[in-house]
């Protein structure tokens, strides 16, 4: 019998099994399949997916996140937050200011402390991608997709794309409540256009400088957060013109508040909370 130590946390109700691949030897081969049984919660621990806490060689730290059907993602805003917290905590880096390594590239954290714990995070998410070929999805590889009209399931929807690293497709909404997740989400998720699937995000705009949302995540389905898709959804009203650049918007998910700025430079910040639930020693007995 093989076994690991881990630390559930959570962000926003986002909640990832985490793993310290600075002291722990876990096969590769064996990643997606541990996301998936340990995301089970009647015979694994329960959780959106698995995150991997990796040595690195180009930063103090890297981040490997797979979803609960063992998909593997490329970034993770809420993982990010979580990770850069543990890292702090378990002096893994020794100031509040960091990158860290993510498979779509390098972003930087920066730590908000309170009482000798990590309270709230900063993940500076960098520049939003708008391309088709970006995104990826069909169409004119060098055009964006900009309240542009899509047929899913024999209708018609006004659709915006963006990519944070990974794919992102945000559709608007009257009323948060009677989003459309559960139904038109895995539509959207795997449809063709999308060569890489997508996740897709419900937006309901509240207000000049606020933003409700709900999502239905690639490989993972409904969360309770997605700190990219949240990031996404920003870049998205400010090119809808619902929401300005350079001012902090507050993104209402189901699990609580995200405040985003999709700054004049272009970069995109993600401030909310990281938080441990539980640690433990997990078994497997894989061949
Ligand atoms: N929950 C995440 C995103 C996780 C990965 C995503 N499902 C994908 O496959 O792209 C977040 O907080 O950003």
């Amino acid at each position: 019998m093989k076994s690991f130590q881990f630390t559930k946390m959570h962000g926003l109700g986002n909640n990832y099994i985490y793993v310290n691949m600075f002291k722990e030897n876990i096969d590769e081969k064996d990643f997606s399949q541990i996301a998936i049984d340990v995301a089970n919660v009647h015979t694994g621990i329960g959780s959106d997916g698995l995150i991997l806490i990796c040595p690195s060689d180009v930063a103090p730290v890297k981040m490997r996140i797979f979803n609960n059907d063992g998909s593997e993602g490329k970034n993770c805003g809420n993982g990010l937050r979580c990770v850069a917290k543990y890292a702090y905590e378990h002096k893994i880096v020794d100031r509040i200011e960091f990158p860290i390594e993510t498979l779509s590239g390098i972003v930087h954290a920066k730590i908000c402390e309170e009482n000798d714990k990590v309270k709230q995070v900063t993940v500076d998410m960098g520049i939003p991608a708008l391309t088709k070929k970006e995104i990826p999805m069909s169409g004119n590889h060098e055009s964006y997709t900009i309240n542009e009209i899509m047929t899913f399931d024999s209708k018609e929807y006004a659709v915006t794309a963006v990519s944070m690293g990974n794919p992102h497709l945000i559709f608007y909404v009257d009323s948060i409540k009677n989003a459309p997740v559960t139904t038109l989400g895995p539509i959207v998720e795997k449809d063709e256009r999308f060569p890489e699937s997508v996740n897709v995000e419900f937006v309901e705009v509240a207000g000049e400088d606020e933003l409700h949302f709900r999502v239905w995540e690639r490989g993972s389905g409904v969360t309770q957060a997605c700190g990219t898709g949240a990031c996404a959804a920003v870049v998205a009203s400010v090119l809808n013109e619902y929401t300005k650049k350079g001012r902090d918007t507050i993104v209402h998910l189901a699990g609580g508040d995200l405040v985003i700025n999709w700054t004049e430079e272009g970069n995109v910040l993600m401030t909310g909370p990281a938080e441990v639930i539980c640690d433990g020693t997990y078994y497997y007995d894989y061949q």
